[in-house]
């Protein structure tokens, strides 16, 4: 069977995400579609031994920071992929185009087509991902039946996103001429594809932005992607890509490790379904509130917190967040400046994470893209093999650490209202059910 080859040694796919939840989304996608996966945290080591898997997902911390610093860490990511011999690179970004007028998205994107894509061959963009209904029409990025400009996006704490029109979008952050791709191609299949894509790129077009609305369309995009160096989207298109290899092998032993023990949540995600995941624990669990202006006033959180875990964490799975409200979250930021107030809770949030393992927490939820950045980096997690989804972009991962540590690193507006609740001791489970941003 030509178009099913046998997993081999062959690391087809490296993905450089610009966030550690981002990383997680995209690496539980592979494994639902069959694929080995290794997760690392940060570049990793040329000394790391990484065998034996068909995808390598680098999570990186790009997606705040200066352009030039995401531009340097992005580059040496792919860098390290190829030298391992990845045969695709995929650039990772939130199927909510999380980002700044100055970047990260347009810097990176160019630096990466600069070393690896030859002269004249376009790269797709394709943030849509049906399965977390982030759809892409006409150009156009919804968040479920929301224009993504009205949606909660808007309030983002670090990236607040006031225009839904990708094109437009990535323009103002590239110098690259960025074309677009409509659904009525895409639903002609491959060929069609193809042909616009060669069209686009010899009117000059560095990008295509595609239509993405269902996954058949990411099905297709995947063929006609197959032989391109650089692919770039959120974890939908993966999924289409992986698709198309349709490898045949026995499942990651990941798959069947069960995350067990005692069981925390630690949130610093402000997006509206962290919230109301959060409403939900508090009707049956135990909860702390972290107030980053009372940390910079002195007060001793940090110990206060975990004094509240001591007594709470043999009883059940307790949460300890600094999400709020946007009004809240303002206020805060009003109060501390933007990045003050981030940095703050980064370090609080973390120094708690690191003590709840210390308390002996086993199975360790995170909520949020930089606040999961900042958690793996205090626990000094370096690699995890990446088990089964719990949700749509929700994998639990298991660490190579010396404690046996569970860690589920949740996307700011992924899930149920009521994941915080079902996610512990998680087993085997049906097929991906379809949730995500209303
Ligand atoms: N109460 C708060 N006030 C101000 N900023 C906060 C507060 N709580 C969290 N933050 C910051 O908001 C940001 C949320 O981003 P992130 O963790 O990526 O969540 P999401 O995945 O929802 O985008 C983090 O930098 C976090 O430190
Ligand atoms: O593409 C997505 O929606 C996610 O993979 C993602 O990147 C979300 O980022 P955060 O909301 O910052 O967790």
């Amino acid at each position: 069977m030509p178009d099913t080859p046998t997993k081999a040694n062959v690391t087809w796919l490296g993905v450089i995400a610009d966030d550690y939840t981002g990383a997680s989304d995209v690496a539980g996608t592979l494994v639902s579609a069959g694929m080995r996966v290794v997760q690392t945290f940060g570049i990793p080591d040329a000394s790391m031994q990484l065998h034996d898997v068909d995808c390598i997902v680098i999570s990186l911390k790009t997606r705040s920071v200066p352009a030039a610093e995401a531009v340097e860490q992005s580059l040496a990511a792919a860098r390290a992929l190829k030298s391992r011999g990845v045969q695709q690179l995929y650039f990772k970004y939130c199927s909510t185009f999380d980002s700044t007028p100055e970047g990260n998205i347009g810097p990176v994107a160019d630096a990466l087509r600069e070393e690896f894509v030859p002269a004249g061959m376009i790269t797709v963009v394709a943030p849509g991902t049906p399965a977390l209904r982030r759809t892409v029409y006409n150009g156009v990025l919804f968040a479920g039946t929301d224009l993504l400009q009205e949606s909660s996006m808007r309030h983002h704490p670090l990236t607040p996103m006031t225009d839904s029109n990708v094109p437009r979008l990535l323009q103002a952050q590239s110098s690259n001429p960025v074309g677009h791709i409509g659904y009525g191609a895409i639903e002609a299949g491959v060929s069609a594809v193809r042909s616009e894509l060669d069209t686009l790129g010899s009117q000059g077009a560095g990008y295509a932005v595609v239509d993405t609305l269902n996954d058949r369309h990411l099905a297709v995009l995947g063929a006609a992607l197959l032989d391109h160096p650089l692919v770039t989207g959120g974890s939908g298109l993966v999924g289409g890509l992986a698709a198309t290899r349709r490898f045949r092998g026995q499942p990651d032993p990941a798959h069947a490790a069960r995350p067990s023990g005692p069981a925390a949540v630690v949130a610093g995600s402000c997006s509206e379904m962290t919230n109301a995941q959060i409403r939900a624990f508090r009707e049956v669990y135990p909860c702390f509130l972290v107030d980053p202006v009372a940390i910079a006033e002195g007060r001793d959180v940090v110990a206060e917190a975990l004094m509240f875990a001591k007594e709470n964490l043999p009883g059940g799975p307790i949460l300890i967040h600094s999400s709020a409200s946007p009004e809240e979250v303002l206020k805060a930021q009003t109060h501390l400046g933007k990045d003050r107030a981030a940095e703050i809770t980064e370090g609080s949030l973390s120094a708690i994470a690191e003590g709840l393992v210390g308390l002996g927490c086993r199975q360790l939820i995170v909520a949020g893209g930089e606040t999961s950045g900042a958690v793996v980096r205090r626990l000094g997690i370096t690699t995890a093999r990446v088990g089964k989804e719990v949700t749509p972009g929700v994998p639990w991962l298991k660490t190579e650490t010396d404690t046996e540590l569970s860690i589920l690193l949740k996307s700011g507006n992924l899930g149920d209202p009521r994941l915080f609740l079902h996610a512990w001791d998680h087993g085997r489970m049906g097929p991906r059910p379809m949730t995500g941003m209303g």
